[in-house]
This record gives C-alpha cells, structure tokens and sequence, in this order.
C-alpha cells in the first residue's frame, strides 16, 4: 500500500457522523478501491463537548480551529460538512488554492459564491467535487457533468427537498393543513429547529442552481433563481388538485430554449405545482427527492431515491472522497467547471405555464363574465371554470391554458382591484399535461 490520504473532516454533526461511521466500517474496502488507506487528520467543530455518541474515532482528533486544520502540511482532501457561506468559503478556498482537493455538501455556498470555490479549485489545480449537495444519495451531479456531456439538456424537473415533498404527501394523503403537516415532519424529525429554508423553497432554489450550472454549461447563482415556498399551500388546494386528477409538489424548473427574440436562454424557478397523477414526480412521496431529466439524444431519465438524512448524504460524500483520492494518486483531476455557454437566464415574467386560481367572490349576476373579461384583457385564456358556494358567497376555480407569467401577474392584480373579488384564495401553477 502507498502512503495514506490524510482527510480533514469539518464539522460532525448529521452528516459528519455518518461520515465518520462509514469511513471506519469501511476502511479496507475503501483502502481497496482507491489504491491507499484513508485516515483522518482532524475533525473540525463547534464545540468539543458536545455528545457525539459512540463515534469510532480518537478524541484527540476533534479541533475547533477549522482554518488551521485545512492548512496543515499533512492534509491532502477537506470535507466540509457544516453549512453555511463563511466561514466555510474561507476554509475551501484556502484549501483549494493549496492544491488540496475538497469535497462538500455546501449547497448553499455553492449556490451563492461557486465562483469563488471554482476559481479557486482552477488556480490550485485542485479537484472540487460536491455530489452531496443535491438530493443526497442520487448519483446526480456526476451523470449530469460527465455521462451527459455528450448530449444537450433541454429540461430539470426535480423534487429535490425531502422536508417540503414530506409535508405535501402528508397533506395529500390525509387532508391535513401545512402547520399540521409542518408539525408531523417535525416530530419525525424531518424539518429542521428552524424549517424557513425548506419551507421557503431557499434549500430548494439553492439546489436548482446548482442543476441548472451543470446542465446547461452556465453559472447560475441562487439570486437567478424565481423562488417560492409551500407556506401558502392550503388544504383547499390539495383537494381542488385532487378533483382535478392532480397532486401538489414544490418543484425545481430549469430548462433552455429561445426566449420571446428567439435568443437561447434559459430559465431557472422553484415553486409549488399541480401536476397530473400520470407525471412521474407524482408518485414520489415521503421525504423521497427525484429529479426527471431530459435531454436531445438521451430522451427522458429519471434518478428517485433518498435526498436528505446522515447516512444518504454521507454516501454521496463517501464517493467524491473516493474519486478525488484517486485522483490524487494518479496524479490527475477532473475536468474544471464548464460554463462556456454561458446563456442569458430569463426573468420569471417570460416563463409560460398553466394557472390554476381561486376567487372567493360577490355570487351576483355578471361576476363570471367580469371576471372572464379580465383574463381576456390579458390575453391569458381559461380552459375550464368551476364555481361552487351559497347565498351571496361563492368560489370560482379558474385553470387556464399556457400563457407568460406576468401576464397571469397583471391579470391577478386587476382582479384585486375588482369589487366583485373577495379574496385571491390562491394562484397555482399546472405543469404537465395540456
Ligand atoms: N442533513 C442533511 O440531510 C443534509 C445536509 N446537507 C448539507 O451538509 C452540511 C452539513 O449538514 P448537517 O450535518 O445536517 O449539519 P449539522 O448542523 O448537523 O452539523 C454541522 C456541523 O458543523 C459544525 N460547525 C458549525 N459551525 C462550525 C464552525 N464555525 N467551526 C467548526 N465547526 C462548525 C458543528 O459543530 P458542533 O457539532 O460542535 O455543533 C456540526 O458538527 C450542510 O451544508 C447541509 O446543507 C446536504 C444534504 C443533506
Ligand atoms: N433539508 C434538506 C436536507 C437535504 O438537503 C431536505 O429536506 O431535503
């Protein structure tokens, strides 16, 4: 055996431990398969008292000086399992820039500043490998960055956070509203203290940044990204969804093609949507993430399993600290990032889809034709109407056909302004189908 590759750990928490578990119970395979042993350094934290179980590793080993750790001479890979921008971008762009190869889970960092960590990985000549950061399990990234380079992807639909696609099922299955739902994925364990990033669709667009780099040979940052979360998702709208044939999921959008002056570009959004029973992302349940790719020659893929969870994550990891070690010894390093097409992202206002909005409005005579006038002022046209209610009160379910974003924007805002209109219960958009 050649000499070992020295590993630096930072932070072991969720994923960390796991990663620690797996590195030790897998030692001689792992030995095997890259060619040298791989022992840790150092395991950068927090706080060094806090309860880390029986992990099968030297107490000795733990450090609360993460920048220190990824400089010493000794080190040739850093994982970096914390989270967060800084001081994480720091410590990797240090790393990079020394030549050491870095794997991580950072899909935030790697969304807001990937240039950075890019930049830093061609200036040392460094591998920058972070397959955890999307859907955690799913081998992703790497068929989208080295399987597919040969071909042209046109379209990522994915539910890629495991919190939100929990909450939804739970809502389709038993009825239940979002607080309940958010308070069973709690309990469970599935949403974090603080769930904003998940709920909000933040972990969500950070991923579809992400995707849409690789897929489209573009830097995409979260900032590109159109963003919405689940919080206004109601009970109403899983059973209108339901009556429709339909199920409700925060979905991660990024495809290509020409924009209104026929320029290739291309667009990037997450949000919740109704889609048919018959779209293969509406079986995906649970806290299960699955993302559908499509591709000129390829067709249509489909890559399901489990996206978040210590041990999931921490395979993911696993395989990236295997490919960069071999790396190591062979003395080479993947290809760097490749974002020479660099295509104009297209705002939000141009993406066209299907609308599905709920009025609760004035049950008079003319209401219908009102309302209706409205959409045709905005050239959005509606493909079916339902209304339902009593007395003076009633609800008109409106879905449209395929029509721009901010002309569905403008026609919403002048239904505000009518007096007929209540309330706008909700505006949701339909992919899929026709
Ligand atoms: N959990 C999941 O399912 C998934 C997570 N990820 C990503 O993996 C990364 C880690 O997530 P997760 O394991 O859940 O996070 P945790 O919060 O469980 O763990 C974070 C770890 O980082 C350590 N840490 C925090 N701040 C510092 C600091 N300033 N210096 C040194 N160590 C620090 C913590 O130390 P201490 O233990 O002392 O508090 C802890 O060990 C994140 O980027 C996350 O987005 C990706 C996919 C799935
Ligand atoms: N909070 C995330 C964890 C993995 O990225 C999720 O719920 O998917």
């Amino acid at each position: 055996m050649t000499t070992p590759v020295r590993l630096a750990l930072l932070g072991c928490g969720t994923v960390g431990q796991e990663v620690v578990r797996l590195l030790h119970e897998q030692a001689t395979d792992l030995a095997a398969r890259i060619g040298a042993p791989v022992e840790l350094a150092g395991i950068a934290v927090r706080r060094l008292g806090r309860d880390r179980g029986d992990l099968p590793v030297d107490p000795a080993l733990f450090t609360t000086d993460a920048l220190g750790l990824v400089k010493r001479d000794d080190v040739d890979v850093v994982v970096e399992v914390v989270g967060g921008i800084e001081p994480a971008r720091t410590w990797l762009v240090e790393a990079l820039r020394a030549g050491k190869s870095v794997v991580t889970a950072n899909k935030a960092l790697l969304a807001e500043d990937g240039a950075a960590l890019h930049d830093a990985a061609a200036e040392g000549g460094a591998d920058l490998y972070y397959e955890a950061s999307v859907a955690g399990a799913i081998p992703l990234l790497r068929p989208l960055r080295e399987s597919l380079h040969g071909d042209t992807i046109t379209r990522v639909t994915g539910i890629v956070n495991g919190t939100t696609n929990f909450i939804l099922s739970a809502m389709d299955a038993t009825g239940a509203g979002f607080a309940e739902a958010l308070e069973e994925a709690t309990e469970l364990g599935y949403a974090e203290a603080d769930p904003t990033a998940d709920v909000e669709g933040f972990d969500a667009a950070a991923k579809a940044a992400i995707l849409a780099s690789l897929a489209f040979h573009t830097r995409v940052g979260a900032a590109d990204v159109y963003r919405e979360g689940i919080t206004e998702v109601t009970a109403a709208d899983m059973a209108s969804a339901k009556g429709m044939g339909c199920t409700i999921k925060l979905l991660c959008i990024a495809s290509r093609g020409p924009d209104s002056t026929g320029t290739e570009s291309i667009s990037v959004r997450v949000h919740p949507a109704m889609i048919p029973l018959s779209h293969p992302l509406a079986s995906v349940g649970d806290a299960f993430n699955a993302v559908f790719v499509e591709a000129e020659a390829a067709g249509q893929l489909m890559f399901y399993g489990r996206g978040a969870g210590g041990a999931p994550t921490a395979s993911a990891v696993l395989g990236d600290v295997v490919a960069v070690s071999r790396n190591r010894l062979a003395r080479v390093r993947q290809a760097s990032e490749s974002a020479y097409a660099d295509l104009p992202i297209r705002p939000m206002g141009e993406a066209v889809t299907r609308y599905h909005v709920s009025l609760d409005v004035a049950d008079r005579a003319g209401v219908l034709a009102a309302v209706a006038g409205v959409f045709a002022r905005h050239d959005v046209s509606i493909a079916t109407v339902r209304q339902s209610g009593r007395n003076d009160d009633a609800t008109l379910v409106i879905v449209t056909h395929m029509a721009p974003d901010a002309a569905l924007a403008a026609t919403v805002e002048e239904l505000r302004r009518l007096d007929i209109v209540r309330s706008i219960a909700s505006v949701l958009r339909v992919e899929g189908g026709s």
